[in-house]
């Protein structure tokens, strides 16, 4: 197996279901990864020992997601100068997010994550693979035909729309 360059880390099991699709990105663009649970409240220590050790072990970039007090991010970012995404976790329903995204955005200067939106696990992994393409041209080609593909999907929309009666102005 190939030594991960991406670590995807969570604070709870119940974030799985949302980043998940970060995963599925990734796999999409064949880049190894690996996946985890971390809680900066929980597994104070373990948070520590994997964000010191993550460029060692050979990661590149980390995305780390969260809900409620989400404070993975940004504590992660103050262990190591690797890259952090942030993906903010819809985990209390009655304020949809808001508390995540709060608890992640607003970074002290000089250690930032660069936080996706509210349940945007796939977006940070899209980030993510940008970041490697920068002196990957697999990476950057591979990132050119998913960027078409996305165009003719939406192209072949307007055509399905237009046969249906809808009328545009272009
Ligand atoms: N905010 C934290 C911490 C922490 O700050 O230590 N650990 C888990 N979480 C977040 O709480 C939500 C609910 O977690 P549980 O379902 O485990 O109670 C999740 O979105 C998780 O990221």
């Amino acid at each position: 197996m190939e030594t991960p360059i991406v670590g995807i880390i969570m604070g709870s099991k119940s974030d799985l279901k949302i980043m998940g699709a970060a995963s599925d990105v990734l796999r999409q663009f064949g880049i190894p990864f690996e996946i985890t649970l971390v809680s900066p409240h929980r597994t104070p220590h373990r948070m520590v020992e994997y964000a010191e050790s993550a460029r060692k072990r050979g990661l590149r970039v980390l995305i780390a997601g969260g809900g409620g007090a989400a404070h993975l991010p940004g504590m992660v970012a103050a262990f190591t100068t690797l890259p952090v995404i942030g993906v903010p976790i819809n985990s209390t329903m009655s304020i949809q997010g808001l508390d995540s995204i709060l608890s992640m955005i607003q970074m002290p200067a000089g250690v930032p994550v660069a936080t996706v939106g509210v349940d945007a696990a796939a977006n940070a992994a899209v980030l993510a693979t940008q970041m490697l393409a920068l002196n990957n041209a697999r990476l950057a080609d591979a990132l050119e035909k998913y960027r078409a593909t996305l165009k003719d999907r939406v192209m072949r929309t307007i055509e399905e729309l237009r046969k249906g009666g809808f009328q545009d102005d272009v």
